[in-house]
């Protein structure tokens, strides 16, 4: 690991964290409305179990899971009406975020949202349901501890851990924007305003 500068730390060639960078407390009001607007749901897999973590979206594009496999879509399925308009803070933060990490020019159309509750996890994965893998990811994570981690271009192997807590921004792309990457089972603690839960924001360029 090596510090670009204060606050922010390469984890690998194309990851970099950003140490406690996005306002936590405005985006956690600009997440409530979204939310009344685009429900959590829990989604279904191709296999037909269902994931740990509920999630939702907002954006132009939004990230589904369900028999038929991955997607992105311009409709929510559970309201029948497109994702909410992603917060201008939202983008700013994501766009921002990417360049600092050396990825000018990110314009997202996607932001997956995740909620994880102590004992929820993500398994290891590689998000590559994006036509466009020019662009980075940006991940902002919000709430309590999550402990990250990431394998390389192979699935298995030994893993580099990466301790998020509320604030942070892990920006990912160029040779690392495929690496297989995921989230340990949450253990309990309680964040003063979020409680005892995390979000996680991700966003992508879609299309
Ligand atoms: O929750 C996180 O920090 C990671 C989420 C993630 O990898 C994803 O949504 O693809
Ligand atoms: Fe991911």
């Amino acid at each position: 690991m090596r510090d670009l500068f204060s606050d922010s730390v390469e984890i690998c060639p194309g990851m970099v964290l950003l140490r406690d960078f996005a306002d936590s407390a405005a985006l956690q009001g600009e997440l409530e409305s979204v939310l009344m607007a685009a429900p959590l749901r829990r989604m279904q897999t191709s296999r037909g179990s269902y994931m740990s973590v509920q999630t939702s979206n907002c954006g132009q594009f939004g990230w589904l899971s369900d028999r038929q496999g991955y997607r992105y879509s311009d409709i929510d399925p559970l309201t029948g009406e497109p994702w909410p308009v992603m917060p201008v803070i939202f983008r700013q933060l994501a766009e921002t975020a990417a360049e600092l990490a050396g990825f000018p020019g990110f314009r997202p159309d996607a932001c997956l949202i995740n909620y994880y509750q102590p004992g929820t996890q993500m398994g290891a994965h590689q998000d590559r349901d994006e036509s466009d893998c020019d662009a980075p990811i940006v991940s902002v994570s919000l709430g309590i501890n999550a402990r990250f981690f990431v394998l390389g271009s192979e699935r298995r192997g030994s893993s580099i851990p990466v301790n998020l807590s509320d604030g942070d921004v892990l920006v990912f792309g160029g040779p690392a924007r495929l690496f297989f990457h995921g989230v340990r089972k949450l253990k309990f603690s309680e964040h003063p305003r979020f409680g005892p839960v995390r979000w996680n924001l991700t966003f992508r360029k879609a299309l």
